[in-house]
């Protein structure tokens, strides 16, 4: 059976979260392999299909979201699996609404359809020093709009990372699982 994880990174956490998962379906005896969405990767040769990407502003980035509209005819009939990496994992309720967490994936989900067999939110890493001058502009606005006191901003603007291997294989065996 052949795997491919294909990922969209901007600072690297998602292609170290891909690197994991791949190696995992490898030692599972999988022939396996990640690839950057970029290289624009072809996927109708393999059997299960992994998207994933960094998420930015509850989302994932738009040349994963493109790659999944392009090719959205052939990942319907395979198996496919979703992932995102961020800094805040889990569902949160604010004014009446659930944010967050798998609730992100529902969107692409939805695309793909009934063979799409599982979906996950894994840890990330946020680095400030490394932020490209818009990033750190798009964050900064964030915090101010939800009204973060100066201590918790330093502590978000410190180097943070969720990154977590065993998480990342325990979602590969979540997969087997649901590969049955
Ligand atoms: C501009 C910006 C927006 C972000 N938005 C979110 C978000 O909505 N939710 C979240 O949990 N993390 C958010 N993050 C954190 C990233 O998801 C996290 O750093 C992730 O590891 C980045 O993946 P990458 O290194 O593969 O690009 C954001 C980071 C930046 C710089």
């Amino acid at each position: 059976m052949k795997v491919i994880t294909i990922y969209a990174s901007k600072y690297g956490s998602t292609k170290t979260v891909a690197e994991w998962i791949t190696e995992r379906f490898a030692l599972e005896g999988f022939k396996a392999e990640c690839a950057d969405v970029e290289t624009n990767p072809m996927c109708f040769g393999c059997d299960l299909i992994l998207l994933g990407s960094g998420i930015y502003s509850h989302k994932f980035l738009p040349s994963i979201e493109q790659y999944i509209a392009e090719n959205i005819n052939l990942l319907m009939t395979k198996k496919t699996a979703l992932f995102g990496v961020a800094m805040r994992t889990e569902t949160f309720f604010r004014k009446g609404n659930a944010y967050g967490g798998a609730i992100m994936l529902e969107r692409y989900g939805a695309m793909l359809g009934q063979k799409c067999i599982a979906g996950k939110i894994l840890g990330g890493e946020m680095v400030f020093s490394r932020l490209s001058e818009g990033d750190v502009h798009r964050l900064e606005k964030f915090y101010h709009s939800i009204a973060l006191s100066e201590a918790e901003k330093a502590q978000r603007m410190s180097p943070r990372t969720m990154m977590d291997k065993k998480q990342c294989w325990d979602f590969a065996e979540e997969i087997l699982g649901a590969l049955g």
